[in-house]
């Protein structure tokens, strides 16, 4: 339906409800985590971007961290590179560390920053390395299968973790009314890039910010039980439990986890949400309609 076909009065309606959630996210930092998964129509990305800029407009600060892991993995595949995961993280050797910097740090991030531009905003693309705000370590993976009797730490190449994040670069863009667009590469002092999962860095990156909420764009329509129906106001202990049986598994392991630790960092709330349905940032922000999996530290 076009904007004209609609009933004027029930878009004013619409505005005025959205009135109280502007007033109070006003001046305040949202982080969105934009799943390489959810980005599969170009009209769904073009709806993303324009819901970063309303964003934007009234007065509230987006910052965007996005992955590309589909992505990543269909160029690996036109090269003749394997993907290889443990526990929802890409081994990745030297060569794949290039393909992952040529895909998040090139194509994804300036599509994107493209996206947003032509949607009216000011974004602005960065890695973890420009400005080397994302200091990295190497992560050490710690792997058990039900065979083990003992879980085996293992090298999976150039995967990294968060050391400390600096955040000027993103104030700074921010207040300039720019919205930073982040690529997941981080570096260490030496000036080795490391391959971070987009989910960790947007966690450090909103409780860095004291960000008022994290949110986790994905192609599920939020974490599932067994049943597939959507969990949401999960504890700790549900969550370890559902993590022991195997409910949870693969890239909903990170993501999971650094929601619950960016709860406790001080971000009021992370939702895990579905990028698939259109619109669904402002869905979350603007309205009672409760998508996803709300997770709080009161969880
Ligand atoms: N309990 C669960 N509930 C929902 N999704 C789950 C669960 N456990 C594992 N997953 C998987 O996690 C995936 C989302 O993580 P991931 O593929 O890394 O997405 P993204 O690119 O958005 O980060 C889902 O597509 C699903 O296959
Ligand atoms: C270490 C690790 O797994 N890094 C991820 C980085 C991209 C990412 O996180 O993308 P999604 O959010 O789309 O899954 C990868 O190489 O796929």
């Amino acid at each position: 339906m076009s904007s004209t076909s609609r009933d004027p009065q029930v878009v004013v309606e619409v505005l005025s409800e959205a009135l109280p959630y502007i007033q109070q996210f006003s001046g305040k930092t949202v982080v969105v985590k934009y799943g390489g998964n959810a980005m599969t129509e170009d009209t769904l990305i073009d709806s993303f971007a324009r819901n970063i800029v309303l964003m934007k407009e009234v007065g509230i600060n987006p910052v965007v961290v996005h992955g590309g892991g589909p992505q990543i993995g269909s160029l690996l595949e036109k090269l003749n590179i394997e993907s290889r995961f443990v526990n929802g993280m890409r081994v990745t050797d030297s060569q794949t560390m290039d393909v992952v910097e040529m895909v998040l740090g090139g194509l994804v991030n300036k599509s994107i920053v493209n996206l947003i531009n032509q949607s009216g905003g000011k974004a602005i693309g960065l890695t973890g390395k420009d400005g080397a705000q994302i200091r990295a370590r190497q992560l050490k993976v710690e792997h058990q299968s039900p065979e083990m009797t003992a879980p085996e730490i293992i090298d999976i190449g150039h995967v990294g973790e968060v050391e400390s994040i600096s955040t000027d670069l993103i104030e700074m863009l921010a207040a300039r009314d720019f919205i930073p667009v982040i690529a997941p590469i981080g570096v260490d002092g030496e000036g080795n890039s490391y391959n971070i999962n987009a989910d960790l860095v947007a966690g450090k990156l909103a409780e860095a910010l004291n960000a008022e909420k994290l949110m986790l764009l994905t192609n599920v329509a939020g974490l599932m039980n067994s049943e597939g129906e959507v969990l949401t106001g999960l504890s700790t202990t549900q969550v370890d439990s559902l993590i022991a049986d195997g409910t949870i598994y693969g890239g909903m392991l990170p993501k999971i986890r650094c929601a619950l630790d960016a709860v406790k960092g001080g971000v009021n709330s992370a939702h895990i949400i579905d990028g698939r349905v259109p619109h669904a940032v402002l869905l979350e922000i603007f309205t009672n309609a409760g998508v996803g999996t709300l997770i709080t530290d009161a969880g």
